[in-house]
């Protein structure tokens, strides 16, 4: 099995960039622009990486994101996790940045975004991965600076594909940013946001209702209502899902207890990915990995996950054609 799911052609649709500082980069970084960091090693760093929820994951998250600087900073970072995506195979990546957890400390929009965009368009040709950039508001943070976020955005309208929403579920319902969304729909923006990780399904409805998503990043708690899973798969909404994350944040306590492999059967477009790999234990293969080993699944169910993010990815039709083609040609001569 490891050697299918290695070599299977992958799309990573929910994928931080911030989540991929590997801390070898974290004091690489920290050295070069003279920060401090409360850490003396590597080890020590990982040995911090206990979480117990989401905001106990978050507090850290930002606090890493600090030494990231200068575009070459966000080149450096984006160039890294792209390194990684080949090594597993990843032909497609969607990626998420939060501008704000930058711009609040005095970094430019201009610096964050073109240092990521020119390692993603440099990976096309010398790495044969293709891309798209989402931006997400952070939902701790007010409506006004999410605001301000999207009007830095629409001179980089070129670059980025969708806007989405991360951070704190919990007391920040879809409903504080109904109006950031009816204006980035407005742009021409396609919308994503988090929900149902660790807030209930009614979340998510509330979400997909006043937000006008195309896809929902987790929505795992979408199985506390039946009625709503049916409505999921028959609609063919996709649920950017993952495991390792939701093992880690405390969201499912094993994954043998995971529900993903459960919606697949039961006909919702669910797709596996990394989220914020260098904190959570792996990236593609390893969130592969770890739900392959705790569910017993054929090799045509793992291949559905990839059909599924092909589906759901922001791609052409042509370029949706291609890479289905690819992966079914993968599966025949592999089964
Ligand atoms: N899993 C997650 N949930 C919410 N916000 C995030 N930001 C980075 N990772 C996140
Ligand atoms: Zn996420």
């Amino acid at each position: 099995m490891k050697q299918f799911i290695q070599n299977l052609p992958k799309v990573e649709l929910h994928l931080h960039i911030e989540g991929t500082l590997e801390p070898e980069l974290m004091f690489e970084l920290a050295a070069r622009n003279n920060i401090d960091i409360p850490f003396s090693s590597c080890a020590e760093v990982k040995d911090a990486y206990n979480f117990h929820n989401l905001q106990s994951f978050l507090d850290i998250y930002y606090q890493g994101a600090n030494v990231l600087i200068t575009e070459q900073d966000f080149f450096d970072l984006t160039w890294a996790y792209l390194l990684r995506c080949k090594n597993d195979n990843v032909v497609h990546t969607e990626v998420f940045f939060d501008p704000q957890t930058h711009t609040e400390r005095g970094i430019s929009f201009d610096t964050v975004v073109n240092g990521i965009h020119n390692a993603l368009s440099q990976a096309v040709d010398e790495l044969g991965i293709t891309s798209q950039l989402i931006m997400c508001f952070l939902r701790h943070l007010d409506e006004k600076s999410a605001f301000i976020a999207l009007n830095q955005s629409l001179e980089h309208k070129d670059k980025i594909v969708a806007v989405g929403l991360d951070s704190l579920e919990n007391g920040n319902p879809a409903s504080k940013f109904e109006r950031v969304f009816k204006y980035a729909l407005d742009e021409g923006f396609l919308t994503v946001a988090h929900a149902g990780e660790e807030g209930p399904a009614s979340s998510i409805r509330d979400a997909l209702d006043l937000l006008k998503l195309t896809r929902i990043d987790h929505g795992v708690r979408c199985s506390d209502d039946e009625t709503f899973v049916k409505e999921l798969a028959k609609h063919r909404t996709p649920l950017t899902v993952c495991p390792l994350s939701n093992i880690k944040l405390k969201v499912f306590e094993h994954m043998a207890e995971h529900n993903i492999v459960e919606l697949l059967r039961k006909g919702v477009c669910v797709t596996i990915n990394s989220d914020d790999p260098a904190y959570f234990g792996g990236y593609m293969t390893d969130n592969f990995m770890a739900v392959g080993e705790a569910h017993s699944m054929s090799k045509t169910e793992i291949a559905q996950f990839t059909f599924n993010a092909i589906e759901a990815s922001f791609i052409s039709d042509q370029e949706k054609n291609r890479l289905m083609s690819m992966n079914q040609t993968y599966l025949d001569q592999n089964m």
